[in-house]
């Protein structure tokens, strides 16, 4: 194996979570290739979307503001690649940019904190989230509940949730798993709230002319997980879904295909289309991505801008 000339530079988010993914991903390279610590430098930077917390997302310039500056520091060459969560990368890329490896996805599904179940949420309970799919899920399952905007990392929602701002909030497993908290919150099943694309899923993008890293990177790449999440941004792609979009999907390999389940929502909640299909090929992505939109009222396709 080729050992990197100089330390490789690893861009991240500074987040807890971020900075706990990055050194998983750090620790994989290096497992994979035999390098010793030094081989690779973590860089954390600071994003606009760390920087912007009493906004909803949609409303400030969407999820580029999660990649905006990684991806300057990659053209840039000041890091040679960068991790993010799957889920907060925006749909479209640019095309200098690639997708070159994702480690192996963890529990896709959400949990809930502040109560056992969403059922046994209080009456007209308080849900803290800026997720338009989590508004409109829960919205659909408890008309009664009440949304006020929560953002920033795990630990901040936690904080307020401990300060009486919601009775409830939902947070994705994976992170609370990767930041070692397995005792907060109750797991919802993927009947009740199916996830967000891509939730649970770390990836590495890096320049898409830089072949040794991109070589690098493949060793570590799990193949099921690249498989199912670009299923579901596939379908993103195809509905033309942001962050605005209530989206859930989640893709898992049958056979040599993808099964394939999506639900749109309208912002309330009170509209949904849903649908199930084996995807074998990118045509059959756009056939299914067409007919949920074609069976989507006014109010869910507006949402959308396929
Ligand atoms: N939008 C924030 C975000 N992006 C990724 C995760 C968790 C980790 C993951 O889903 O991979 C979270 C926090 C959350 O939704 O609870």
């Amino acid at each position: 194996m080729t050992m990197p000339s100089r330390p490789l530079r690893l861009g991240t988010r500074g987040s807890p979570l971020a900075l706990t993914q990055a050194g998983m991903v750090a620790d994989a390279l290096r497992a994979a290739h035999g390098w010793e610590p030094r081989a690779i430098r973590i860089v954390p930077i600071r994003t606009s979307g760390d920087r912007i917390q009493d906004r909803a997302l949609a409303e400030v310039g969407g999820k580029a503001l999660w990649t905006k500056e990684l991806d300057r520091a990659l053209m840039e060459r000041e890091i040679d690649f960068s991790v993010h969560s799957m889920k907060d990368v925006e749909t479209f890329r640019p095309a200098e940019i690639v997708l070159a490896a994702m480690l192996p996805r963890a529990d896709v599904r959400d949990r809930l904190i502040g109560a056992d179940s969403i059922a046994a949420l209080p009456p007209g309970a308080r849900i803290g989230t800026s997720s338009p799919r989590r508004s409109a899920q829960i919205l659909k399952l408890r008309p009664d509940a009440r949304i006020v905007l929560f953002r920033g990392n795990v630990d901040t929602r936690l904080k307020r949730m401990a300060d009486g701002e919601a009775e409830g909030t939902l947070l994705a497993a994976a992170g609370l798993d990767r930041l070692g908290r397995f005792d907060i919150g109750a797991a919802v099943s993927i009947e009740e709230m199916l996830p967000a694309p891509a939730q649970g899923a770390v990836g590495i993008e890096a320049r898409a002319e830089d072949s040794q890293v991109r070589d690098w990177l493949a060793a570590i790449d799990h193949a099921p997980t690249s498989a199912s999440v670009h299923t579901e941004r596939g379908l993103l792609m195809v509905l033309n879904g942001d962050c605005r979009s209530p989206v859930a999907a989640l893709a898992v390999a049958e056979g040599e295909g993808q099964r394939l389940r999506a639900i749109l929502y309208s912002g309330d909640g009170t509209e949904s289309v849903e649908g199930e299909v084996l995807i074998r090929t990118p045509a059959d992505l756009r056939v299914f991505g067409r007919d949920l939109l074609d069976r989507a009222g006014p109010a869910i396709r507006a949402l959308f801008s396929a």
